[in-house]
């Protein structure tokens, strides 16, 4: 359950005073989700979501994930905007942690997406790569292949085996990764973390994209290989749908073709956000006590598509 911190109703009354949005009709805790507290929130005009910022995000990042979410949907992207404060502010303090208002947007995350659906996730990822490369807010990815090869080198060959034998063999591919990281490719905004859990859809059309939390510069294709990994796979990596990706990237490709450059490093990426995701999963399951409320996601989900892409990842993006 998502939501870490209550509020009352006195205090949701006031935050909602400073918004022109109307009357605080009710407001829900939503169990998705794990870094924020969110609320779907209903006013006497409208529906929104509340997030409390709890873990994980720095605070002076705030306003590069909000200004890039209305300078998405100021560019038509399906992206929640937010809304502002009657001063004009994106986000506001309460007992010390911020919040933001933001628009509802409708739609269900899909857990086995159709070809179609596919097409059209990775045609909007395009769009988002061209519409967020004149925006003018600036944040470095903190989670690249020198992060993943750190935090796998901090928990040690012996943690890692008590997670499950397989994981120290990630050290060094990790190693491997981190030297050979292309450089020169293409940049833009990217999303980073375009799991199925980050899209809502309306039958075949997307109508969200959503916990841009994690968008930072970096190559447009890495974004690419982040969402081929985590779209075209079941949920614990072990059978490859290759249907969805080739429509992923087919859609992709229909908005903004891919360079022969970006194309060839399409293997390594793949592997390299397989690689994120291993240790971010890898840290965060030794941080996460096994009582905790979370569910803690499993490592060797990632470790079995890294290996995927090691062993067809050269024909896969030929
Ligand atoms: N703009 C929106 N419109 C509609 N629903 C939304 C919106 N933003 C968030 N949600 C809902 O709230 C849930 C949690 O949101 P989100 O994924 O941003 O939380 P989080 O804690 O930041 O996630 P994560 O665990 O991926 O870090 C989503 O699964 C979705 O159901
Ligand atoms: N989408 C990520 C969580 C955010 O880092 C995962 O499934 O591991």
């Amino acid at each position: 359950m998502a939501v870490y911190t209550q509020l009352s109703a006195e205090t949701l009354s006031d935050l909602i005073s400073h918004y022109d949005v109307g009357e605080l009709v009710s407001a829900k805790g939503i169990a998705e989700g794990i870094s924020n507290s969110n609320w779907l929130v209903e006013t006497t005009t409208s529906r929104f979501i509340l997030t409390m910022y709890e873990r994980r995000i720095d605070i002076a990042d705030l306003p590069f994930f909000l200004g890039l979410l209305d300078h998405l949907s100021a560019k038509g992207l399906p992206v929640p905007r937010t809304i502002h404060d009657t001063s004009g502010a994106a986000s506001r303090m309460i007992d010390g942690k911020a919040v933001a208002l933001i628009e509802f947007l409708p739609g269900v995350s899909i857990d086995n997406p159709t070809p179609s659906q596919a097409h059209n996730v990775g045609a909007v990822l395009a769009r988002l790569h061209l519409a967020a490369d004149d925006y003018p807010g600036r944040r470095t990815n903190d989670l690249g292949p020198d992060t993943s090869l750190h935090v796998l080198e901090q928990c040690g060959a012996e943690a890692l085996a008590r997670i499950d034998a397989e994981l120290p063999e990630m050290l060094p591919m990790a190693r491997s990764i981190a030297a050979d990281w292309p450089k020169d490719l293409p940049r833009s905004v990217i999303h980073s973390d375009l799991f199925p859990d980050n899209v809502l859809m309306l039958g075949d059309e997307v109508s969200g994209l959503i916990d841009f939390y994690f968008a930072c510069h970096d190559m447009t294709a890495y974004d690419l290989a982040v969402t081929h990994a985590a779209w075209s796979f079941d949920h614990d990596g072990r059978s490859f749908r290759s249907d969805i990706g080739s429509a992923l990237i087919g859609g992709y490709q229909s908005v903004r073709a891919l360079s022969v450059a970006e194309r060839a490093a399409m293997p390594i990426l793949a592997r390299g956000a397989c690689m994120r995701f291993i240790s971010s999963r890898t840290q965060d399951w030794i941080d996460t006590p096994t009582d905790a409320l979370v569910t803690r996601k499993d490592p060797m989900d990632f470790v079995r598509r890294l290996q995927f892409y090691q062993s067809n990842g050269a024909e896969l993006f030929a």
